[in-house]
């Protein structure tokens, strides 16, 4: 367990900002690779069951407004330079899978002071990104994520499905404070390596429909020793209806903090 969580996060070991924000955040088939952060995104399928599935590309459940904001942070990923070759450009978009840990041998399980052990197997076998675990696409989160390295920004495309209600027709508050949790969860990621939520503040402005389809703009707001500050707003595709509005901190963490240790 702990080589494998240890696997996971090697790649954040370094995460010095602004150093992570030179980040190339790129999808798992680019060959440039240079940043901590990226490692472990390209590293993450390896440590997943033999197939890794990429879940934040397009499917047959997204809608027109989903596609059209996905095409135009796509666009922007790579820039033409006249008579050169294609370029990264200032977005980037998160790859994003169902599994964080693969199934690891009993003799790797860490045993706790408790005499526990930290997760069993049947668990590890099991357990899924909560936000990835309904696998019927459009009926949950759809959602992809990108990274912008110079303004310090992230955007996250959520298309809300029909298992999301809370009121009726409308989102469930806890699918919202998920959605912003997983944008300015991963924002922090990017900026800080690993980190956990410490503090999540949601005014709820306005109910969003079911099926519509949201942008999650997050922002950093400041770091201080392992404190990142985040805070941000959602809002309709073309951003002119406020939905909802959050700032978050997180705190750094190390792999021991989540074995117990
Ligand atoms: C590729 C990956 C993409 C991931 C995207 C999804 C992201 C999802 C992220 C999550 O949902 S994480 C799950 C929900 N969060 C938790 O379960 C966290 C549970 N809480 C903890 O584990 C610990 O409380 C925590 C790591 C947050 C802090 O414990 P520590 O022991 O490391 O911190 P400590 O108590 O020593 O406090 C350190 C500093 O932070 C401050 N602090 C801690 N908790 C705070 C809090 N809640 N609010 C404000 N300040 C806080 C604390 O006052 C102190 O400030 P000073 O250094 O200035 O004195």
């Amino acid at each position: 367990m702990a080589r494998s969580l240890g696997r996971l996060f090697k790649g954040f070991q370094s995460p010095a900002f602004p150093k992570a924000m030179g980040a190339e955040l790129c999808p798992a088939t680019c060959v440039s690779v240079r940043t901590p952060f990226v490692r472990t995104i390209l590293a993450l399928p390896s440590a997943f069951s033999s197939k890794p599935q990429d879940f934040s590309l397009p499917n047959s459940s997204w809608g027109p407004e989903m596609l059209r904001l996905y095409n135009h942070y796509k666009s922007q990923c790579e820039v033409e330079v006249e008579g050169e070759e294609k370029q990264e450009g200032p977005w980037q978009r998160l790859p994003s899978y169902n599994r964080s840990l693969k199934f690891t041998p009993a003799a790797d399980l860490c045993v706790l002071p408790s005499g526990g052990v930290y997760l069993s197997k049947t668990i590890q076998s099991k357990a899924r990104l909560f936000t990835r675990n309904i696998t019927d696409p459009g009926a949950a989160f759809e959602y992809v994520l990108f990274v912008n390295k110079e303004k310090q920004k992230c955007v996250g495309i959520f298309q809300t499905g029909h298992l999301l209600e809370g009121p009726p027709g409308h989102v469930h508050g806890g699918a919202i404070a998920t959605m912003i949790d997983t944008v300015t969860g991963s924002h922090a990621t990017v900026l800080s390596g690993p980190v956990m939520t410490a503090n999540l503040n949601i005014n709820y402005r306005s109910p969003i429909q079911l099926g519509h389809t949201v942008l999650i703009e997050s922002s950093l707001d400041k770091m201080e020793s392992r404190k990142t500050f985040i805070s941000c707003k959602v809002t309709g595709t073309d951003g002119s209806k406020l939905y909802t509005e959050a700032t978050a901190l997180f705190l750094s963490i190390s792999v021991s903090h989540l074995l117990g240790g």
